[in-house]
């Protein structure tokens, strides 16, 4: 079937624009959060094993089939090779886990989540006893040429990065059989990515936003930090088309070409979300939301500077 409101892949396949983000999406929650989605009319959920919630997504998609609501080629569901299952020889085990949690017998999408390597094991978030993360020396394009394994055994139709920066695509890109259909990055009007953007456009690699919002619920937040959704300047736009600054930020990515995953698990929310399909904001206003950027990460994974993977360190973009 083909997909309303959604974007070709370079691959042919098409991947809607607006899907749902589950990261922190509490265990009890998430299924019916799944379930509302998909009945106001998702058909694009964003997953990672990291995320530790697959199990119940599985669930709320498995309900919607079952119901009769969906069929499971009617959606999309992208999901998250975690840093510690680098290694060539990990990489079709960990996307088996994450087919069995989904309940599912392909993804539409598997990522790489991050191109940094954690020490393989049991542990997602592997440290010494200073609490700092242990590394892992794969290079992700050998992580890469088992991804692409992935789609020829048929367990995933398409792959892509995520958090890769220009230099690191390139390296893919120099070994690639198969060219990434997306690279997963974060991006709003405090980091528009630009000019990631504009070479991915040249590549054929489609940009998915994450953070949209401004990730106001993610776990290292403090006081005084910026809050996206209630910037003076966003609300003031939001005002003038009777819209909220949600609705204006998840506008914002549609426009400009980019999937867009805003996480909620509150019904309403989820809604309004996806109510964004009958406006449209001005080229004048465009360009505003764009003069906005301030090179602000929300996920700036600071604490894993060294590693020789960080894609933010040392690299502009
Ligand atoms: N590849 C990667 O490394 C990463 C991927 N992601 C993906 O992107 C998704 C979205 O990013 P995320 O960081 O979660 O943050 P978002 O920018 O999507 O913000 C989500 C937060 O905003 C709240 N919210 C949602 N809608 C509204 C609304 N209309 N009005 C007010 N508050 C709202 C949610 O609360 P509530 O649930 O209560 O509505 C939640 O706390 C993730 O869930 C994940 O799937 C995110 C980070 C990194
Ligand atoms: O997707 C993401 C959210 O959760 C992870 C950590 O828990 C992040 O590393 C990652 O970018």
């Amino acid at each position: 079937m083909a997909f309303v409101k959604s974007v070709k892949l370079n691959n042919g396949y098409e991947m809607p624009i607006l899907g749902l983000g589950t990261w922190g999406s509490p265990k009890g929650e998430v299924a019916q959060a799944v379930k509302d989605a998909i009945d106001i009319g998702y058909r694009h959920i964003d997953c990672a094993h990291v995320y530790e919630n697959e199990h119940e997504v599985g669930e709320g998609i498995e309900t919607k089939i079952k119901e009769g609501v969906i069929k499971r080629e009617d959606l999309f569901v992208t999901s998250k090779l975690w840093n510690t299952f680098h290694r060539p020889d990990l990489v079709r085990g960990a996307c088996e886990t994450t087919l069995k949690n989904l309940k599912l017998d392909y993804i539409d999408m598997y990522l790489i989540h991050w191109p940094m390597g954690f020490k393989e094991g049991a542990e997602l978030f592997p440290a010494d006893e200073n609490g700092k993360t242990v590394f892992s020396d794969v290079d992700y394009i050998d992580t890469w040429k088992e991804m692409e394994n992935l789609v020829k055994a048929g367990l995933v139709k398409s792959i892509g990065l995520s958090n890769f920066n220009k230099r690191q695509i390139e390296r893919v890109l120099s070994v690639a059989a198969i060219t990434p259909a997306t690279n997963q990055v974060e991006c709003h009007p405090y980091l528009t990515q630009k000019k990631l953007m504009d070479y991915c456009k040249s590549k054929n690699i489609v940009i998915t936003a994450y953070s949209p919002l401004g990730s106001p619920n993610r776990p290292w937040a403090k006081a005084g930090d910026p809050v996206l959704m209630e910037d003076p300047k966003i609300l003031a736009i939001a005002e003038k088309y009777g819209k909220t600054a949600a609705q204006v930020l998840i506008r914002y990515q549609i426009q400009r070409g980019n999937v867009v995953i805003p996480k909620s698990v509150n019904k309403n929310r989820i809604a309004s979300n996806f109510d964004v399909f009958n406006y449209k904001l001005s080229e004048s206003d465009m360009e505003a939301i764009d003069g906005f950027d301030c090179k602000g990460r929300f996920v700036p994974l600071t604490h894993l500077y060294g590693h020789p993977h960080h894609p933010f360190e040392n690299d502009e973009y």
